[in-house]
């Protein structure tokens, strides 16, 4: 078991910080994006991905965040809104800079690519006077994505909502999510990524992202309980390991390991398993289930996502997530 302590009194589940912006799917797949002429519109980003996921099972989730001051940055209050987040602290840009867009192309079922636009994004001009210690300490868990550390400010506002979490006894997730594109060199990605990861409670990751983070310690070879016992040396009580369609592995700071299966399923595309995964892997953690039951779970929302066309839409509720592992074949 592990010994994750969430605060039953509490009034949020889980609080989301980082990137919000525009998912713009490819609606001709199986193709080139030079063939590809129209796109559909979805919120993206993976820490808004998440929450909504966590929302759509049942969790009471808020998000911390800043939106551009256009059409875009509306719709994606609204629809976070519609999922039941709480956006009261979602901050609009004054600054002229714009939604981030991630233009998706589904080339198949395997290779898939996003191409972005991110250059002046309003997601990285969150600041710390954005970040309130009121608002964080009412939630039971922090959500932290690595994409928010790229650039100051946004770097130092995820810094302060860390400390306030740590302060208030928040339990701190942090999804790796490591998109080369947003950073200027990957040294300067591994210092920022293993500062923060030292004050997480729960670090999830590809084996890649972790790669990235192990770049100074040539000794750790790919290895995936070397990892984890790093982090159990800070703040870590879980660590998970994913491995895409092999399935993942999870580490508890008590020395016990469980290796997650995956559910055989129709792939549409890929992107949006990993977002999927950590929304129900945290659901089933706040319901204090043990750790294979959650990695199921996620496994599970991650092949519903995979076979649908967008990601934050796709998103399952708990009935969804029920009645297919009541029907799916598990791969071991
Ligand atoms: N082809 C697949 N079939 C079934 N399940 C899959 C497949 N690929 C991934 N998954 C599930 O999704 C989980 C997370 O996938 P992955 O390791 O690709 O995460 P990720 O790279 O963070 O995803 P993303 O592409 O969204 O960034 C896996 O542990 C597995 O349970
Ligand atoms: O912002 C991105 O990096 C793209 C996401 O919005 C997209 O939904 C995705 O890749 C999910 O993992």
């Amino acid at each position: 078991m592990y010994n994750l302590d969430f605060k039953p009194d509490r009034s949020l589940d889980l609080i989301g910080i980082g990137r919000l912006c525009i998912d713009l799917n490819a609606d001709q797949f199986n193709r080139p994006m030079e063939e590809t002429s129209s796109f559909s519109k979805y919120v993206g980003g993976s820490p808004a991905n998440i929450t909504i996921g966590a929302s759509r099972l049942g969790l009471k989730t808020g998000f911390i965040g800043k939106v551009a001051d256009d059409q875009m940055g509306r719709f994606i209050v609204q629809y976070l809104k519609n999922n039941d987040i709480d956006t009261s602290v979602i901050s609009v840009d004054q600054t002229g800079a714009v939604t981030g867009l991630a233009f998706t192309e589904i080339k198949s079922p395997e290779d898939c690519s996003i191409l972005m636009y991110r250059d002046n994004v309003a997601d990285l001009k969150l600041d710390t006077s954005n970040v309130s210690e009121d608002y964080i300490k009412q939630s039971k868990a922090l959500l932290v994505s690595g994409t928010a550390l790229a650039e100051s400010p946004s770097r130092e506002a995820v810094f302060l909502a860390l400390d306030y979490a740590r302060k208030n006894k928040v339990v701190v997730i942090m999804d790796l999510d490591y998109r080369p594109y947003t950073w200027k060199s990957p040294q300067e990605t591994a210092v920022y990524y293993n500062l923060a990861a030292e004050k997480c409670d729960v670090i999830i990751g590809t084996r890649e992202e972790f790669d990235m983070m192990e770049q100074f310690e040539k000794d750790f070879n790919e290895d995936d309980q070397k990892t984890a016992q790093k982090w159990f040396d800070y703040h870590a009580e879980i660590v998970v390991i994913k491995h895409g369609s092999e399935g993942s592995i999870a580490y508890t700071k008590n020395g016990d390991s469980h290796k997650g299966g995956t559910f055989k399923t129709k792939v549409l595309k890929t992107f949006g398993a990993g977002d999927a995964y950590a929304s129900a892997f945290i659901y089933g953690l706040l319901n204090n289930w043990d750790i294979p039951k959650a990695m199921e779970f996620g496994s599970a929302s991650a092949a519903i996502v995979i076979s649908k066309h967008s990601c934050s839409d796709a998103m399952p509720k708990k009935n969804e997530i029920d009645e297919f592992m009541a029907e799916a074949v598990a791969i071991d």
